[in-house]
Order: C-alpha cells, then sequence, then structure tokens
C-alpha cells in the first residue's frame, strides 16, 4: 500500500493506525443520522468516524463514509494532526510547518502526473441505467438543506477547451435526480471560470469529479493557486513524487488511479437547476434560499471494492472548511505579500474569526526601515490583497507586530482590540469583489458580491518610527528572566 498522503485508503488505515478513528459497523441512515454524528464530532474535535454500513449501499459496498476527514484532534500536542497525514508530516507539525509545506512547491520545480493503464479506481463501472443516486448513500447533511449534498470533499477535474490548463477544485453538489446533481459554480472560483470558456465555445464541459483522491492532492486543491497552474505538477513537486493518473472511460481527463470512487461526465453550460440551501462553512442555512446553478450529468461512476466517500458536515466550527480553506488562502496571501518585498513574517486565518480574517505578522524592524507611514502600508497590503482571488474568501486584514503569534487568537485579538482604533486605524475597501456567502453579505444590507472589506492596523504609531515602548504586563515580559525561571522552578514547592 502506498503512503498515506499519496492513497486515500493507506490515509485511513494511518488514522486508525494513530487511534484517530471510531468504526461504526452498525447500520447508519445517510438521512441526516450520519451528518448529526459528524456535527458531533466535530464541535468537540473528537475521533473521525467511519461509516461502514449504510442504507442503500450496494452489493460492492457502494458506498461507506469517512466523516471530518481534515478536523482537528482534541490533544493538544496533535491537534494538526489529520491535516499533517494529508502531507507525509509527523502528526504532532505545527499549523506553520503544515502551511510552509504547501507553500514549498512553489519555488521547487513541478513534477508532471505519471501516466498508469489503469488502477484500484476502476474496479467496478456503472453504466447510467445501473446506478440511481437517490437510492445511493448520498447524505443529506443538515435538514434545511435544498438537497442530498453528496459532494463536499470530492475534488472536481476540469480542463480549459484548449486543454492547457487542468483545474483541480472542492466544490459543493447536490444530487439533483437519479443521474444528476446540481453544484455551487461561483466566480471568481476557477471552476467558474473555466466553464465559462466552455459556455462561450457553446459545449459542455466535461468533468470528472474523485473522491477519496490522494490526501496531499485534496490539500492543494483547497489552495487559491494562480489561474493556469496545474495542481498535478505542483502536488508532484509538493511531494517530490509524480502523482500517478489513469484516464477516464468517458472523457479524456485524467483521475488519481487510487480514488475511492469518480464520477464521469458532462457539466452543462445551458440547463440550470436549483441548487441549495446549503449549511455552509459560516454556519448558517437560509431556510428557502436556493440559486439557479449548472446541472452535472453523471454518465458512469467506477470505483474500488467497498470504496470510502470522504464527507465534510459543514457549519460551526470546527470543519474543513475552517482547517483548509482559511489557513490555505492565509499561506497564499502571505506568499503573495512577501513575493512583493513587504515585510510580512507568518499569516494565519482564526477559526474564532470563522475564517473571514487573516493576521498578518509584520516583520517592524523591516518596516520602520521602508520610512513609510500606516495608511500607504495598509493600502499596500489591502490593494495587493483584496483584488485578487486568493483574498476572495478574506473580509479583514489585521496588521500586527512582532509581539503577536497569529497562530494563537488570544494573542490577535488582545492587540486588536487594544492597538487598532476603530475607523481611524481601518481602511475600508467598497470597490473590491466581496464573498457572498458571509451571511452579512448573503442576507446583509449592501451588495452581496462587493465590498465590506477592512486593513485592520493593529501596529501602534511607534511601531512605524522607533520601536515598540511597552512591556506587556505579564508573566513573560514583565519580569526579570532570572526570576520567572526561579518562580517556574518553585512554582510545586510554593505548593501550586
Ligand atoms: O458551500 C460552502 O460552504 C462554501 C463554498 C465556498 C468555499 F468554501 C470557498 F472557499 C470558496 F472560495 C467559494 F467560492 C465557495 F463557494
Amino acid at each position: 500500500m502506498a503512503l498515506a498522503h499519496m492513497e486515500f485508503r493507506a490515509f485511513v488505515q494511518a488514522l486508525k493506525d494513530d487511534g484517530d478513528i471510531v468504526e461504526i459497523n452498525e447500520e447508519c441512515d445517510p438521512n441526516l443520522e450520519v451528518s448529526a454524528i459528524i456535527r458531533k464530532v466535530v464541535e468537540s474535535d473528537e475521533r473521525a468516524p467511519l461509516f461502514n454500513k449504510l442504507k442503500g449501499q450496494n452489493e460492492n459496498g457502494l458506498w461507506r463514509i469517512l466523516g471530518a476527514p481534515n478536523s482537528l484532534r482534541s490533544d493538544p500536542r496533535h491537534r494538526y494532526g489529520r491535516l499533517a497525514r494529508h502531507l507525509n508530516l509527523p502528526p504532532t507539525s505545527s499549523m506553520k510547518e503544515i502551511l510552509d509545506k504547501m507553500v514549498s512547491a512553489k519555488t521547487t520545480p513541478p513534477i508532471p502526473p505519471k501516466i498508469v493503464e489503469t488502477g484500484p479506481c476502476k474496479e467496478f463501472r456503472l453504466t447510467s441505467d445501473q446506478f440511481d443516486l437517490n437510492q445511493l448513500p448520498s447524505p443529506t447533511l443538515h435538514q434545511a438543506d435544498g438537497g442530498k449534498y453528496v459532494q463536499t470533499y470530492g475534488m472536481f477535474i476540469v480542463r480549459s477547451p484548449d486543454g492547457k490548463w487542468t483545474n483541480w477544485s472542492i466544490a459543493r453538489a447536490m444530487v439533483h435526480d437519479k443521474n444528476h446533481l446540481v453544484g455551487l459554480v461561483m466566480p471568481p472560483q476557477h471552476i467558474s471560470v473555466i466553464h465559462r470558456m466552455w459556455k462561450e465555445l457553446g459545449q459542455d464541459m466535461p468533468y470528472a469529479l474523485a473522491f477519496g483522491v490522494p490526501p496531499a492532492a485534496i490539500m492543494a486543491s483547497s489552495m487559491p493557486l494562480p489561474d493556469g497552474l496545474t495542481e498535478a505538477e505542483y502536488i508532484g513537486s509538493m511531494v517530490n513524487s509524480p502523482l500517478e493518473l489513469v484516464k477516464c472511460e468517458t472523457n479524456e481527463l485524467f483521475v488519481p488511479s487510487t480514488s475511492e470512487i469518480v464520477f464521469e461526465g458532462t457539466c452543462s453550460v445551458t440547463e440550470t437547476a436549483r441548487e441549495g440551501p446549503f449549511g455552509e462553512m459560516h454556519g448558517y442555512v437560509f431556510k428557502g434560499d436556493s440559486h439557479f446553478m449548472p446541472v452535472y450529468t453523471v454518465n458512469m461512476i467506477t470505483h474500488r471494492k467497498d470504496p470510502i466517500m470522504p464527507v465534510c458536515a459543514c457549519g460551526r466550527l470546527t470543519d474543513e472548511t475552517h482547517t483548509m480553506i482559511g489557513p490555505l488562502a492565509a499561506a497564499e496571501i502571505g506568499y503573495i505579500l512577501k513575493s512583493n518585498g513587504l515585510p510580512i513574517k507568518e499569516a494565519f486565518s482564526p477559526f474564532e474569526s470563522q475564517v473571514t480574517w487573516v493576521a498578518l505578522q509584520v516583520d517592524t524592524d523591516k518596516l520602520r526601515a521602508m520610512k513609510t507611514n500606516a495608511e500607504a502600508f495598509c493600502r499596500q497590503v489591502g490593494d495587493l490583497i483584496f483584488k485578487g482571488k486568493p483574498g476572495s474568501t478574506i473580509h479583514r486584514l489585521l496588521l500586527v507586530g512582532d509581539d503577536i503569534d497569529v497562530y494563537d487568537f488570544k494573542e490577535v485579538i488582545w492587540a486588536f482590540t487594544t492597538r487598532c482604533r476603530p475607523v481611524m486605524d481601518e481602511y475600508s475597501y467598497e470597490d473590491v469583489p466581496g464573498f457572498p456567502l458571509i451571511p452579512y453579505m448573503s442576507h446583509g444590507n449592501g451588495p452581496t458580491n462587493k465590498g465590506g472589506k477592512l486593513v485592520c492596523d493593529c501596529l501602534l504609531p511607534v511601531e512605524y518610527t522607533t520601536g515598540k515602548n511597552w512591556e506587556a504586563a505579564d508573566f513573560k515580559e514583565s519580569f526579570p528572566p532570572e526570576l520567572q525561571q526561579k518562580v517556574l522552578d518553585r512554582w510545586h514547592s510554593y505548593g501550586f
């Protein structure tokens, strides 16, 4: 069996070996019961549930479900263990080490994928008369959802008409009828950009939807990488080995050969149907709130024996939409700012902001050398990020000093509430794309897809000129180091 980051089934085994899986062998109902269990798991950072027996499973085990595939572990020493296993990193890895790994492939040569003749994903083939998506265990994730969201952690594979750009991404989709899905295709997402290319040609867009892909691939497909970049070679470079791909049966696209399940078909450029509502990443279902979105025809399903469908039952903290989308956007944002010569050290999206903020740690020595001022610096940062795609889901950028650990929300919120004067130290952006899924956008008072963004300057004026002129009134900064050590050494003998 391959390594965990290169094959989903090996990844599940690695989680089992970590004691990070609960196997449920009693029959569960994909209508809400499965999702209720997953929601309780992700709201308490419990072990990932593997549902081995589901109502609607067919004679070849199509399909089982793994819930919470990339959520958090409760043990603080292994908090990000599931993310680490996606990348062949030690389970004790920090979020910084995980994000640095995701960014590493930007500065290493791409490794093209290897095409293989066949693979485990080809073990079984079902033509459209041989399956009914409403009979198979397609899960209903929230009682107010508009349909069964079978697609929340699979990977869409689509290619530009000229064949030059293959994009891998996660985008949700629900069952429309026995052989059709309807899915969210929303600008500025690349799947929407490529869908438009086919629309202009007047041809339906071929797609593949691969579930249970190599974990390193699903991580990269959640990162807002530049236009035109083919994820397969980026991932190859990131894991330093070529991904193995196999050709689809019914179109010219290629899928990871060890995928658990593959849906193949075409996405209509003319036909739409009601999509949603859906319990989304910010934690709300707005009842009856559906929109017309493209219809996907499923022409064929191929799969492994007893295949595992990964499911993200998203909503309130903390699930894959928080552990992946926010931090990966932050990593991309940090990389863009550094590449433009700005003195940024670390970038992270705090879960407590429902991943709508990114905190940026500034190297204030370098900042002072720039002889700049708050307005100029904040506008430089905001202009670079809020006008581009990587910033599309982020509505607040917080600039904090060297003393603030952006991976620790207690630090970030202390700096924000004490160093950023409301209004005066905040720089607004109204004429930029907004993220229409945030409730104050989708159901707020202003335009749903424009504006509502801020750069919040949490650097005190001295940090731009002569440097930090305060000590934190806390154990770490308000006592001589030798006294701190004496107190630590004697802590128990004092009686604590
Ligand atoms: O359906 C959901 O809960 C989130 C959908 C979603 C997302 F998670 C993103 F990161 C996006 F960039 C995006 F455009 C989306 F539509």
